[in-house]
Parts: C-alpha cells; structure tokens; sequence
C-alpha cells in the first residue's frame, strides 16, 4: 500500500451514479477512494469532517435512505470542497444543466471533475475553452462517458492527437437507442416490414429509451456527442444547432404534451420512413442513424443514411455503438464497436476516469 489517497464526492445515484457507487466501494486498489458525499436531489450523505464514510456491508444505499443531511446548494457543495485536505474528484452522475453550468467554477477552485454529462462540453464553444484550456492549477476535467458510454473513444482520440496523428473523419453509431431502433427497422432482411412506430414503441417497453422517446428521436443527443468527438479533433464547432441534425420526431408532434398521446399519434408518419426504408432495400441498403464529422471539409451533420448489407453497420446488433476513426496514420479507419449504453458499463467508463485523475492527484 503506498497510501495515497483521493477525496471523492458523488451527485446523482440514478441508473449510472448507483452502479458507480456499487462498483468504487467494492475497488481494492493502493489508492484509496475515500467517499466523501453522496447526493441525490433530496437527500445526501456528507462527511462533514472528510473522514471517509463507512457502510455496513458496502450498502451506501441503506446509509443514504437513513440519512437526515438535506443536499447543499451547488455553491455551498463547491465552498464544501475547496477546504478538503485531500485533492478532490467531483463525479457529476446526473444530466443536469444547471450542475454542468458550474463545472468552470469547480475546476477554478481546484476540484477535478468525472462525468458522464454531456452538457458542459457539447454547450457554447467558450465553457470548453474554460475547461480545457485554464491554469495549471485548475482541477483536471475527464469525460469518457460523453460519448460511446465506457468505449474508450475520448481516451483514443486525445492520445492519438497528442501523439501527432491527425483525424480526417469520424462516422458513426453514437445512440444505443437508435441504434436498437434502426437495427430492428431496417433489417438485411428484406422482407421485415415491421412499422417505425412499433419499434419505438418496443425500445421503450424495454427501457432503452429516454422516459420521452422524443429527446432520442430528435437527434439531440448524437448532436452532443458529435459536437464533442469534432471539438477534441480540432473543429471548434460552436454548439450541437450549430450543423446539420435531422429529427425523427414529427414537426405536428413536436408540442404534444404527453408521452402517451405521443406514441398514439407516432404511426400517422410511419410512411415516410417506411418509403426510405424500402427504397434502400431496392438498393440492397439499409438505414442507420449516422452522425458525422469531415475535418477536412469543417463539417458535421446528424441523419439517417444508406449502407450495403456488407458494411460494418449494418450488421450491427441490440443497442451497441459503432464508431470509425480515419485518421493521416489509421488509412484503414480504426472501428470500436460495443455497448454504447447502460448502468454498468457507463459506470466503469466513469470510474475508469476517476482512477485516472487520481493517479496524477493522489496524495
Ligand atoms: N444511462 C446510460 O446508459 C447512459 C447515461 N449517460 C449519462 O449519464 C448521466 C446519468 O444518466 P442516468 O443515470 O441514466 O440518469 P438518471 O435519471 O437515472 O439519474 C440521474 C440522477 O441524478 C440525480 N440528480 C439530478 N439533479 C440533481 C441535483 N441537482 N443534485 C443531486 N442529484 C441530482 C437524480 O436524483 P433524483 O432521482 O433524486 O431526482 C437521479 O438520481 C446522464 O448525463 C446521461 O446522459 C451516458 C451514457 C450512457
Ligand atoms: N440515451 C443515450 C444514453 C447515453 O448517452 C443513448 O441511447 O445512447
Ligand atoms: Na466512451
């Protein structure tokens, strides 16, 4: 044991943050990862004198519901931090935009961050100039999880780049849930003639999808994780509006209130992609939701396209993702390929992150 150690704070214990928590408590390493605040929305644990915090048999989630502590504020959570002896890991679990609009301040006072919340780097070009381009004495800031879940895609890309390779094109499967929907839809098989709106129907029955299928279907999510991978690979794109993303979700239902109602409506427009679907099987093709970024002609765009039943996508299977890497050294595109989604996987993405920012702060 050398005993180094990291102080760790955790906000959001939803499907990723519970997973992460189940697997740092149970990691046996010669750093120590001592958790050091546990929130939810409501209710969290804090060690108010930095002691690590101890469960009983590991089970962090029976000491948080028999907790009393009220969750802070995001600032009084950030004048909590700056006085930890130790370095500190803010693991930021949730979506939230409000938390993400902190994260220049956080890094600021010197705390790292690990998420799996893309909406501090795929919102305005500036906060990532902030984040990434600060003081030596900033906190560290990592991110895996962003895109392709725990597939190392951002790891990949920085070191290459760092190295002196140049990336000339990323394409790729970036949603698990798209991915699951375009995978049954559109099949090698011509003869499925399975209608979108059941689809959509079925990956939500299984959970695959957002608890509102539309904020999958309207593309917003692939936009993010494109506008990140293209930021990393040197095209300064300005916000996820900012190119080209085509929306699967009706203009007339774009206001529908509820979800139900939603889904209800959704086969009134299944023809339009049912015509796309059987024009490219004519061309022995199937559909895919792509997103794309070209460094050499400084574009990006988010849509459905065509491949040959040959091509990588199009065998493609469940809710994995597919991403291609072409870069000057990788001619023949570099293809990572895996699940793209889900709790244990995005978790290890996240932790994986963790280990690595305390391997440079333990102390
Ligand atoms: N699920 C997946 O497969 C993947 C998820 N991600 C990303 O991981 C993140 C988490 O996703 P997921 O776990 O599925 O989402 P969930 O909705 O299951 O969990 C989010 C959690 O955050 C908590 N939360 C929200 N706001 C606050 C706050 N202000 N303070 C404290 N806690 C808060 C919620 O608490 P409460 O319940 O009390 O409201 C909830 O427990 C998202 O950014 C998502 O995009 C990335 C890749 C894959
Ligand atoms: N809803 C997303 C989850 C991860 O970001 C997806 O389907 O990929
Ligand atoms: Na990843």
């Amino acid at each position: 044991m050398s005993g180094k150690a990291v102080n760790v704070a955790v906000i959001g214990a939803g499907v990723v943050g519970a997973s992460f928590l189940d697997q740092i408590v149970d990691m046996k390493t010669s750093i120590s990862y001592n958790l050091i605040l546990v929130a939810e929305a409501n209710q969290s644990l804090i060690s108010k004198d930095f002691k690590p915090l101890e469960f009983v048999n590991n089970d962090w989630k029976a000491a948080l519901a028999a907790s009393g502590d009220k969750t802070m504020t995001l600032p009084e959570t950030i004048d909590f931090l700056k006085k930890s002896p130790l370095p500190v890991i803010l693991v930021d679990n949730t979506s939230s935009a409000y938390i993400a609009d902190f994260y220049p301040e956080i890094v600021k006072n010197g705390i790292s961050i690990a998420t799996p919340n893309k909406k501090a780097f795929s919102s305005d070009f500036k906060v990532w100039q902030q984040l990434f381009e600060g003081k030596q004495t900033d906190g560290l800031v990592y991110h895996e999880a962003t895109v392709g879940a725990g597939l190392p895609i951002i790891s990949f890309l920085r070191e290459i780049i760092q190295t002196g390779d140049e990336v000339e094109k990323i394409e790729g499967i970036f949603s698990g849930t798209l991915s699951y929907i375009f995978n049954e839809f559109s099949t090698i098989d011509s003869k499925n003639d399975v209608k979108f709106s059941d689809v959509v129907k079925v990956a939500k029955e299984l959970g695959y999808t957002e608890p509102d299928p539309r904020d999958d279907l309207n593309g917003l999510d692939v936009a993010r994780k494109v506008t990140i991978v293209a930021r990393i690979s040197g095209l300064p794109i300005e916000n996820p509006s900012a190119f080209p993303v085509h929306s699967l979700v009706p203009k007339q239902l774009e206001s529908v209130q509820s979800i139900p109602e939603f889904l209800e409506q959704l086969p009134n427009y299944d023809d339009e992609l049912r015509k796309l679907k059987e024009e490219a099987a004519k061309e022995n093709k199937v559909l895919r939701f792509i997103g794309k970024v070209d460094l050499k002609a400084k574009t990006a765009s988010v849509g459905i396209e065509k491949y040959e039943h040959s091509h990588p996508f199009a065998s493609l299977k469940g809710s994995d993702n597919v991403i291609s890497i072409k870069t000057k050294r990788y001619t023949n595109p570099v293809v990572i390929q895996g699940a793209g989604a889900g709790s244990a996987v995005t978790a290890a993405g996240v932790l994986g992150d963790v280990i690595k920012a305390a391997q440079r702060l333990a102390k």
